[in-house]
C-alpha cells in the first residue's frame, strides 16, 4: 500500500507491560488494536490511569509495545518519527527553554529547512491564530501554563501535517479560550484532512471534534466501544453544534460506554 493510501495509523494487538519494582509489572495496555483512517477524527477517552497517554507515546515512538505492531501511513512508528510525518502536542507543552514562542513555533520548519522569511510568515499566521501576537518574543517559562499549551499547538500545525498526535493540548485552558481553539482545530483539520488522535478527559470535547471516540476501560487499558459520530465535518462543526440534538445524543451514548452501558446504536438506536 503506498504511503497516501494507508490509515494514518494502525494499532495491531499491542499490548504494553511496564516493570515497575523488582519482578513487578503493571499492564498498560492488553490487546490494542486501532485503525485510523487519513483525514479521521479519533479522540480516546478513559478513566485516569486507563493507557491513553501510553498509547500516545507508543504512536509516537517514544517508548516501544511490549508486544504487537503500530504503523503511521504504513512506515514502522519509529521510520515516522525519523521522517516527523506528524506534529505532535502533548500535555507538558515540551518547549525549548532558550527560544522564544516565534522561534518555538519556527523549530520544525528549521529543522526542515524551509527559509527565513517563509518560516517567519507561517509562525505569524499560528501565533494569531492561538492569540498570542503580543507574546510572541517571549520565553517559556515568561507565559502560563495554557500560553504554553497554545505555543505547543501552534508548532504542532506549523508544518501543516498530515497527522496530529494531541494529549489533553486543552487541558489547561479556560472554557473560552477551549471552546475557541477546539473550532479552529475542526477548521484547520477539513483545511488540510490532517488526521487527528486526540485524548481528552471531556466527553463534550471529543464528541464536538471527533468521527469516532475510542472508549477505554480501567487499567489494564482495553477498547471498550467505539461510539461513531456522525455529526458532519467542516462548517457542520460550528457553535450551533454545541446545542444540537444530535450532540447531545453523541454525549450521552459515550458516556453510557464509558458507565458500561451498552452503546445505543449497538441496540439499533437511530440517534440522528
Ligand atoms: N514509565 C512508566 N513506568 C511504570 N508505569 C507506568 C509508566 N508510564 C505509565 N505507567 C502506568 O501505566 C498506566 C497507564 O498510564 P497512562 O499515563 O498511560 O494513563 P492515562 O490514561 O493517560 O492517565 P491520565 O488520564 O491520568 O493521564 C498507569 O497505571 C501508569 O501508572
Amino acid at each position: 500500500m503506498s504511503e497516501l493510501t494507508s490509515p494514518a495509523v494502525t494499532v495491531a494487538g499491542v499490548n504494553k507491560i511496564f516493570s515497575v519494582a523488582k519482578g513487578a509489572s503493571v499492564q498498560a495496555l492488553s490487546d490494542i488494536n486501532l485503525e485510523i483512517a487519513a483525514g479521521e477524527f479519533v479522540s480516546l477517552i478513559g478513566p485516569s490511569g486507563c493507557g491513553k497517554s501510553t498509547l500516545m507515546r507508543l504512536i509516537a515512538d517514544l517508548d516501544t509495545p511490549t508486544s504487537g505492531e503500530i504503523t503511521v501511513f504504513g512506515k514502522s512508528a519509529k521510520q515516522a518519527r525519523l521522517d516527523q510525518d506528524y506534529g505532535i502536542a502533548f500535555q507538558s507543552a515540551g518547549l525549548l527553554p532558550w527560544r522564544s514562542v516565534q522561534a518555538n513555533i519556527e523549530l520544525p520548519l528549521e529543522l526542515h529547512g524551509v527559509g527565513k522569511a517563509e518560516r517567519q510568515a507561517r509562525a505569524s499566521e499560528l501565533i494569531e491564530l492561538v492569540g498570542l501576537t503580543d507574546f510572541r518574543t517571549r520565553f517559556p517559562d515568561q507565559l502560563s501554563g495554557g500560553m504554553q499549551q497554545r505555543v505547543a499547538i501552534a508548532r504542532s500545525l506549523a508544518e501543516k501535517p498530515q497527522l496530529l498526535l494531541m494529549d489533553e493540548p486543552f487541558g489547561a485552558l479556560d472554557e473560552m479560550t477551549r471552546e475557541r481553539m477546539q473550532s479552529e482545530l475542526v477548521k484547520i483539520c477539513s483545511e488540510t484532512g490532517a488526521a487527528v488522535v486526540f485524548v481528552t478527559h471531556s466527553i463534550p470535547e471529543a464528541v464536538f471534534l471527533s468521527d469516532r471516540v475510542v472508549v477505554m476501560s480501567p487499567r489494564p487499558g482495553e477498547i471498550r466501544d467505539i461510539v461513531s459520530i456522525d455529526l458532519g465535518r467542516g462548517i457542520d462543526r460550528g457553535d450551533d453544534l454545541r446545542e444540537d440534538s444530535g450532540f447531545f445524543s453523541g454525549v450521552t451514548e459515550v458516556r453510557e460506554a464509558l458507565h458500561g452501558a451498552p452503546s445505543l446504536s449497538k441496540l439499533g438506536v437511530d440517534l440522528r
